[in-house]
């Protein structure tokens, strides 16, 4: 299976990293606008092979598209990160436009592919690309319920001071600071609700922690963050790659789903060969209900955004 990853930056390369090291792709193509950029970034992955021991052929290309001709799936990372003190949103100035014209590139020479957007602010770019590609619904899924959930995993673990294999959970709605939604009402530790273990400030904590997650790290870092994106890409791309009708939590075009129509936002699918085989319709309490409704409102501002 061919996979390409469009920006060749922290999150471009970290997905390529991940994708390679778990070695269930025949060939990975990194492309890039700046110069020699995905050309040196795919040698150096490439001289990790023979050490951390993967077939995946990782080469680079500055924009020329041929090399992705035949895609199964592109992953797009091109744009500008936020810097601290910025929201993903003001970031739709420059992203828009250059998440357009990958798109249309990406979708001239791979007419079947299947697109996993990143590119922030994630839930307007996915919008974007289901407007702009002509691509079916199934093959259009935003990344961002994968990494915000395995964020709020993160803190559910550290709140109560628990492996991280002990708990599950799951983030839904916006991938925005203000606009996610973590089940709180779902998480478990080995099938026990979190809930009988998690007092109120300890369970506001675990939420708003996960929420901020993506900003706490950017002000530490000064750019946005990348090793776990890249992670969360590469499962993505596995369950495609290898048809595990994994359920993760995916930006996609809803039809009425949750009470939305003509909007991205993240909700349970399962992801398989076909891209999105399912979205998956689960209970939210009233108030999750709202704060749905509420992530919606915002996503749909921004989207308003957008010239196409
Ligand atoms: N959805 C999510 O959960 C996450 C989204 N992001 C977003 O991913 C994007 C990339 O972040 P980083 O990799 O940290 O940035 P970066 O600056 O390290 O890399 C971006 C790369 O895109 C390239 N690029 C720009 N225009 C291009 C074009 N027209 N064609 C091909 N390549 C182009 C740049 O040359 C650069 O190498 C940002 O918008 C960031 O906000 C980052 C982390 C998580
Ligand atoms: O925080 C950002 O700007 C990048 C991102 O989407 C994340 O790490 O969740």
């Amino acid at each position: 299976m061919k996979v390409t990853v469009v920006g060749a930056g922290a999150v471009g390369a970290s997905c390529a990293e991940y994708i390679a090291m778990k070695n269930f792709c025949s060939e990975v193509v990194l492309v890039d606008i700046k110069e020699g950029f995905a050309e040196g970034k795919a040698m150096d992955l490439m001289q990790t092979a023979s050490l951390n021991g993967f077939d995946t052929k990782i080469t680079g290309t500055t924009g020329d598209y041929s090399k992705t001709a035949g895609s199964h799936v592109a992953v797009i990372t091109s744009g500008i990160p936020r810097k601290p003190g910025m929201t993903r949103e003001e970031l739709i100035g420059i992203n828009a436009g250059i998440v357009k014209e990958v798109t249309e590139n990406l979708v001239k020479h791979s007419p079947e592919v299947i697109i996993i957007v990143v590119s922030n602010p994630m839930d307007t770019m996915t919008y974007l690309v289901h407007k702009t590609s002509g691509l079916p619904k199934h093959k259009i899924i935003g990344m961002g319920g994968a990494l915000d959930s395995a964020r709020f995993k993160y803190r559910l673990a550290e709140a109560l001071e628990a492996p991280i294999s002990d708990v599950d959970g799951m983030v839904i709605a916006a991938h925005s600071d203000t606009g996610m939604l973590p089940l709180l009402s779902k998480a478990t530790r080995n099938g026990v609700p979190v809930t009988e273990f998690l007092d109120d400030e300890k369970q506001k904590y675990v939420i708003e922690e996960t929420k901020v997650g993506g900003a706490t790290l950017t002000k530490l870092l000064g750019t946005s963050a990348w090793y776990a994106p890249g992670a969360a890409v590469s499962v993505m791309v596995q369950a495609i790659a290898c048809d595990q009708k994994k359920m993760i939590p995916c930006s996609l075009m809803l039809d009425g789903e949750y009470g939305e129509s003509d909007i991205c936002l993240g909700v349970p699918a399962i992801i398989g060969a076909n891209g999105v085989e399912k979205i998956v319709d689960i209970t939210l309490t009233e108030e999750e209900k709202a704060k749905f409704a509420e992530a919606a409102k915002a996503v749909r501002e921004v989207n308003g955004d957008l010239k196409f």
